[in-house]
């Protein structure tokens, strides 16, 4: 199917609106200060290089009274525009340095060759670059310096952390989920463990694990992976500590996503009842650390409720992680056609059931029978509902399902073929890192062959999308963590043909990786899969590099998969 022609009537209806009243978290006056800093940056220093991130990420050196009193007496030009030497006159007066309120820290359990290193690795040149990443988790590695909330916008925590990388200063939820798996493979146990800490830190504080640990952050949450972070960690180090700590703030998570308006109920072709759950930001403001390009995307839009309709679809995709994505927009060239809320996506719903399953696990490796019990029910109705709704058998892939126009937005929904999104984006598949789903062989088997035949396989890894929109989650880029669901769900599987194409991808992804590296010197956060040795593009923000996941995903394949010593890693 085309995608114009998949695109059902009801898909293009953009008549569902959810409620934009209410739900909303109320923003601070140093958010709203740092803002106006970051707009003002804009018109003084004009669009070339401009992140507006980094006025977000400033800290002040005095109060928020004196510090806006200094701003407002800058001088302006008639249009109103501060002078260029005086606004940097103001920054360096009265602002820290971006990330300077994260100061360096060695990692305790950072041993340059441990003990037992990725020991199917067998190859010189590939052990050596494996060792070098993992060497980069000592760049990556800060912690918290600071405790002044009204200073600074990052969030305290108790442990130290990794972050992603370059201009991501901070630690990010989803992100987390593969530094720890990078973490575990250089056997950096405490680390590890550490990260999950400040995430149930987060949600105990906050009531929602933020995107990232910045109080900007706080309107909207990542793709849910902690119950998988707490049981790849419990795995390895049996911490009955760690378990009894995670299980109560995994059962808030659980309730944070399965209430209110993350939660949607629907009945399927036979009127069965079922619920399921999509991205919805507790937010219809433009996303203040990148409020100018928000602000000048909803230009167009006539008036102010389309506007907030608009913010919140914009919060909502970047709470999906696939910040941005054809995935989310009813017309791929125009941003403000985002109707992420008005989607249960594929790839929510199957983390979701990774979490009632793994709280199944957690749950009975502390001894809590009730939660077992309750759990398996919940991960069984998910399991049925993923089906009935999702699943397209014709197609073997799970189906984004848009909700039609005619309901409202906490209303039931009835669902209709047409609905479903034939559109081939990786997220199709992510079921498949699922034990309910891998487990299937009959399913299994449909999907081998439905991957190889959807066109995402690429010379260096999966692509995103088959759409080349310009958006940094579609085509040509391939992002490790999807890579990695991809071939950990192939690689668990009893099939051999899935196995073996698993391998395959996880070899592309792991050359590219090293080509990039050899050439380039560094990790990055995104690939471009046309080629090997290519960089990802696109997107609202330059190309990052350092990069927490991407280097977590070299890890743990190369410790699952190895490299045989006759095997070249070049291109
Ligand atoms: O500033 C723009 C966006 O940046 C982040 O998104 C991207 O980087 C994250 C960190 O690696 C990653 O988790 C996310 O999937 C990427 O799209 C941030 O998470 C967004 O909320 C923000 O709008």
């Amino acid at each position: 199917n085309s995608p114009s022609t998949a695109m059902s009537s009801s898909i293009a209806n953009p008549s569902l609106k959810c409620p934009d009243s209410g739900l909303i978290k109320p923003s601070t006056p140093l958010i709203e200060f740092l803002e106006r800093v970051q707009s003002m940056a804009l018109a003084t220093f004009g669009d070339r290089d401009f992140d507006p991130k980094l006025y977000m990420d400033m800290s002040l050196k005095f109060d928020l009274g004196k510090t806006n009193w200094a701003f407002e007496r800058l001088p302006r030009l008639g249009s109103g525009v501060v002078p260029a030497r005086a606004f940097e006159g103001f920054v360096r007066g009265y602002m820290n340095e971006a990330g300077s309120d994260l100061v360096r820290h060695d990692p305790g359990d950072y041993v340059a060759v441990p003990e037992g290193f990725l020991s199917r690795v067998e190859r010189g040149e590939v052990r050596s670059w494996a060792l070098e990443v993992h060497s980069l988790w000592r760049n990556l590695s800060r912690r918290v310096a600071v405790e002044e909330p009204e200073l600074h916008t990052l969030l305290w925590l108790p442990e130290p952390v990794m972050v992603p990388g370059s201009r991501f200063r901070e630690v990010y939820y989803w992100d987390s989920y593969w530094v720890i798996r990078g973490l575990l493979a250089g056997k950096m146990y405490d680390t590890a463990k550490s990260m999950v800490y400040n995430l149930i830190y987060l949600m105990d504080t906050y009531g929602i694990i933020p995107n990232g640990a910045r109080a900007y952050y706080i309107n909207r949450s990542q793709p849910p992976l902690l119950s998988g972070m707490v049981l790849e960690v419990y795995n390895r180090t049996g911490d009955l500590a760690l378990l009894e700590k995670a299980l109560p703030a995994l059962l808030k998570e659980h309730n944070f996503w399965n209430s209110g308006t993350h939660k949607v109920d629907i009945d399927d072709a036979d009127g069965r009842k079922h619920s399921l759950n999509r991205y919805f930001a507790l937010w219809n403001e433009p996303r203040p650390e990148t409020s100018t390009i928000d602000i000048e995307s909803a230009s167009k839009l006539s008036n102010d409720s389309e506007k907030r309709h608009f913010y919140r679809e914009l919060a909502s995709a970047a709470e999906s992680g696939w910040d941005f994505s054809s995935r989310w927009m009813r017309n791929q060239s125009d941003i403000t056609t985002l109707a992420t809320t008005s989607i249960i996506p594929v790839d929510l719903n199957a983390y979701i059931l990774k979490m009632e399953l793994d709280i199944v696990s957690l749950a009975r490796a502390s001894r809590k029978k009730h939660v077992v019990e309750q759990f398996l029910e919940a991960s069984g109705r998910r399991e049925k509902a993923i089906k009935a709704i999702l699943w397209n058998d014709e197609m073997g892939q799970w189906l984004d399902y848009w909700l039609s126009g005619t309901n409202s937005c906490v209303e039931g929904h009835k669902w209709e073929a047409c609905n479903q999104n034939q559109n081939a984006f990786v997220s199709n598949f992510i079921p498949i890192w699922i034990e309910s789903f891998r487990t299937d062989e009959a399913t299994v088997k449909k999907v081998v062959t439905s991957l190889k035949s959807s066109g995402l396989l690429c010379d260096a890894g999966i692509a995103t999308s088959l759409s080349n929109t310009g958006q940094q989650w579609d085509y040509p880029n391939g992002w490790a963590p999807l890579q990695h669901m991809i071939v950990e769900g192939l690689a668990k599987s009893n099939s051999h043909e899935a196995k073996s194409l698993a391998e395959d991808i996880a070899v592309r992804w792991i050359k590219t990786n090293y080509a990039t590296y050899q050439k380039t010197g560094t990790m990055h956060e995104k690939y471009d899969v046309q080629a090997c040795g290519r960089i990802g593009g696109g997107g609202e923000y330059k190309p990052q590099t350092g990069f927490g996941w991407s280097n977590g995903v070299v890890l743990s394949f190369l410790e699952d998969f190895g490299w045989p010593r006759d095997c070249k890693i070049d291109c």
